[in-house]
C-alpha cells in the first residue's frame, strides 16, 4: 500500500510550454447525462475543462443543450444518440457513464468505436449497466472510477469486504483488459499496475451528489494533458480531495462546483513547486 501523496500530484503537473496551443492539451469526449441527469455531464465537462483539457466536447440528451451551453460555453455539444463514430475517433480521452441512466445503445456505441490508444474513463450508470448487461470491457486503456455499490455490481466484491486489498485484486484478475481501479469511498483506493494507492485526505463534507462526477471530469482533464495515464489518475484523484480539503477549513460542505472552480489556482500551485525544485530546466523551456 502505497500513501496517494502530495509529492505524486506535485511531480506531474509542470508549467506548460511558450508555444503550445490547445491541441496539446488533449481532446475529452464526455458521454452522459439523460434528460433527468444533466447536471452529471455539467459537472463533469466543469471539471475537465478547468483541469485544463485542450477541448472538451458533451455527447448527450439534446435537452441538456441549453443548460451545458449556459454554464460552460467553452463547451461543444452533441446528440448522445447520433452516430459517434467521428466524436470518439477525434478525442484522446473519452468519459462515459456520469447521469447515462439506462441508455445501453449509447454505452454499446462507444465501446465498438473507441480503440487500443484512447483512455476510456469508465463512471457511474456505465459500471452499473456493465454489471447489469454483462458487457467486458473494450479494448482501450481503461479507468474505472466506481462507488463502493457500483464496484459490488461489477467486480462482485461486497462492500463488507473491499477495505481487503486482496478481495479487490482478486475481482480485478478476472478484468480484461486490466483496468486502473479508482474505487471511491471514505477511504478511496486506486489500483494501479501491481501497487494499491490509499487517500489518506478529505473527509464527509465530500458526501455530496456530483463529487463523483467533477472528479471523474478532472481525472478526464489530467489524462488528457499529462502522461503515463497513471501518474495523471493518481494526480487526479489527490487534488479532489485536497482541494475539498482546504475549502472544507471555510465551508461545512464542500460543493461539487466550487472545487472544479478553484482546480486551476491549485495547479497552478502545484506547478510552481516544480519550478522551485528545478529552476534551471523550466528556464530553457522558456
Ligand atoms: N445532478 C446529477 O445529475 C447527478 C447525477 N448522478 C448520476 O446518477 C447516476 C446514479 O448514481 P447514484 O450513485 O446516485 O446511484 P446508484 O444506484 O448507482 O448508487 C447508489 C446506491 O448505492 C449505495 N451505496 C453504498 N455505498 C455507497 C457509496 N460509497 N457511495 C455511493 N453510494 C453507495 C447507496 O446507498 C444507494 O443505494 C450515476 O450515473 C451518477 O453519475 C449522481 O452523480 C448524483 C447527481
Ligand atoms: N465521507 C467521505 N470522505 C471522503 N470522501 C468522500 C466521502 N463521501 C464521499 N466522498 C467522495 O465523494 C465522491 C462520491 O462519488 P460518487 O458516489 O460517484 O458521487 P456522484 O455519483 O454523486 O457524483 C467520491 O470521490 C468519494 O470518495
Ligand atoms: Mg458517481
Amino acid at each position: 500500500m502505497i500513501n496517494l501523496s502530495h509529492n505524486l500530484a506535485a511531480n506531474i503537473i509542470t508549467p506548460r510550454k511558450k508555444d503550445s496551443f490547445k491541441g496539446n492539451y488533449g481532446h475529452v469526449l464526455i458521454v452522459g447525462g439523460n434528460e433527468n441527469l444533466g447536471g452529471a455531464v455539467i459537472m463533469n465537462a466543469q471539471a475537465a475543462v478547468q483541469s485544463g483539457a485542450g477541448l472538451v466536447t458533451v455527447a448527450t440528451d439534446m435537452s441538456n443543450k441549453t443548460a451545458i451551453h449556459a454554464r460552460l460555453p467553452e463547451v461543444m455539444v452533441m446528440d448522445f444518440r447520433q452516430d459517434l463514430t467521428k466524436a470518439v475517433q477525434k478525442a484522446d480521452v473519452v468519459l462515459i457513464g456520469s447521469g447515462l441512466g439506462e441508455e445501453l445503445s449509447v454505452l454499446q456505441n462507444v465501446f465498438a468505436q473507441i480503440n487500443a490508444e484512447q483512455t476510456l474513463i469508465i463512471d457511474g450508470s456505465a459500471i452499473t449497466m456493465m454489471a447489469e448487461h454483462n458487457l467486458s470491457l473494450p479494448n482501450a486503456q481503461v479507468v474505472l472510477t466506481p462507488h463502493q455499490m457500483e464496484w459490488q455490481r461489477f467486480g462482485e466484491v461486497p462492500i463488507a469486504n473491499q477495505s481487503m486489498e486482496d478481495a479487490n485484486w482478486e475481482a480485478l484478475v478476472n478484468i480484461k483488459p486490466e483496468p486502473i481501479l479508482v474505487l471511491k469511498s471514505s477511504a478511496t483506493q486506486v489500483y494501479l499496475e501491481d501497487d494499491m494507492y490509499q487517500l489518506s485526505i478529505g473527509g464527509p463534507y465530500q458526501a455530496t451528489g456530483g463529487m463523483g462526477d467533477t472528479l471523474a471530469g478532472m481525472v478526464a482533464g489530467f489524462a488528457a494533458q499529462f502522461k503515463p495515464l497513471g501518474p495523471a489518475v493518481l494526480a487526479a484523484v489527490y487534488c479532489h480531495s485536497a482541494i475539498a480539503e482546504e475549502l472544507s477549513k471555510k465551508a461545512y460542505v464542500t460543493l461539487p462546483s466550487k472545487i472544479a472552480e478553484a482546480i486551476p489556482a491549485f495547479m497552478q500551485r502545484l506547478a510552481e513547486e516544480t519550478v522551485a525544485k528545478d529552476p534551471v530546466d523550466t528556464k530553457q523551456e522558456e
